[in-house]
């Protein structure tokens, strides 16, 4: 019954995680895999799953620190077998004014991420790069772009941020990304070793409708959503949404986010998640630890057995089943 014992071995993870420093989570994850592959007395148990690392961190208004951080966190997900690493939404980049991120923005050849594409070579691993300050059609304006670069430090694909955060949070700021940013409309699936990637970014999230196009139209197997999210909203919204998510596209979920204070006025709720397609918490970063990475096991196999167990793909209604059923 792999798919009982895959469940089990995800709790059994869960439970036992500790978040001293990010080399005890790669024990733990090791440890796993090994427990069962013996409990199935099967060698092979494990030839479906790709570890993925996801990093947490607190990026400032200086591109050379945020790259450093970035550099340590590539080659540490590297030593620890994974073979992507997720960065949180602006990775390389978060301004101390307004202003600031639309003057650093550059294109997609420009100097910026062609240093990350060599840090992705060098490092042989794959990046998602959420959040990315990409130049737009004027200098008023960028683009939110979430990049996919190989280990061979090409890009596969980007995708834009469709919904911009514009909004007044209760207790906190009013936000208005619409005013320097230009919104995407393309929805963005990349086939990886980790299987299929669904891409978004931050504010997405609160989109049920995008993600399940990504797993209904565009077949993602891994919805990657980079983030920034506020101290107050995090607080309340963050984690259920991202296990939300998970549940209802039986999709692992890898969730990288920003954490603690960037400047005087800017924080972020941390709390980097991976989420298996049953809605476990495999891998977290609780909102106090401001660097490091988690890691996890992406089993395809539990993919296609909770799909299968629980066919929601085949169960769904078409469109016109809610148009002749409405008063
Ligand atoms: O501007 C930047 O530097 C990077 N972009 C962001 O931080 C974006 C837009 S301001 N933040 C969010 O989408 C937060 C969403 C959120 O917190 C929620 O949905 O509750």
């Amino acid at each position: 019954m792999p798919f009982c014992l895959s469940l089990n071995c995800s709790r059994f993870t869960a439970r036992n995680q500790t978040h001293l420093c990010p080399i005890a989570h790669v024990r733990s994850r090791s440890f796993t895999v090994k427990s069962r592959a013996t409990i199935a007395g099967k060698s092979d148990m494990a030839a479906s799953t790709v570890r993925v690392a996801a990093a947490q961190m607190t990026s400032v208004n200086d591109l050379a620190a945020n790259f450093a951080t970035c550099s340590r966190l590539a080659k540490e997900a590297a030593a620890a077998g994974a073979k992507l690493l997720c960065l949180p939404e602006s990775f390389s980049f978060i301004g101390a004014k307004d202003g600031d991120s639309v003057k650093v923005a550059e294109p997609l050849d420009g100097p910026i991420m062609q240093q990350y594409c060599s840090l992705a070579r060098e490092s042989g691993i794959w990046l998602s790069l959420g959040g990315f300050q990409e130049k737009g059609c004027d200098d008023e304006h960028l683009r939110n772009t979430h990049v996919i670069v190989d280990d061979s430090g090409s890009i596969r694909d980007t995708y834009r941020k469709i919904f911009l955060f514009d909004v007044d949070v209760p207790g906190g700021r009013v936000y208005k990304e619409s005013s320097f940013t230009e919104a995407g409309k393309d929805i963005v699936t990349v086939d990886s070793p980790v299987g299929c990637l669904g891409l978004s970014v931050c504010y997405d999230l609160r989109f049920p409708e995008l993600y399940q196009q990504l797993r209904f139209q565009h077949e993602a197997q891994v919805l990657l959503v980079p983030a920034a999210f506020t101290k107050i909203t995090g607080q309340a919204h963050w984690e259920i949404l991202l296990r939300a998510r998970a549940i209802e596209t039986q999709c692992y979920v890898i969730a990288a986010a920003q954490a603690g204070k960037h400047n005087d006025k800017r924080e972020s709720h941390g709390e980097t998640l991976i989420i298996d397609p049953w809605g476990t918490v495999v891998g977290r970063l609780p909102d106090r630890l401001s660097t490091g990475i988690t890691v996890a096991d992406i089993d395809l196999a539990l993919i296609d057995s909770v799909r299968a167990k629980m066919p929601i793909a085949q169960q769904r209604k078409p469109i016109d089943f809610w148009k002749s059923s409405s008063v």
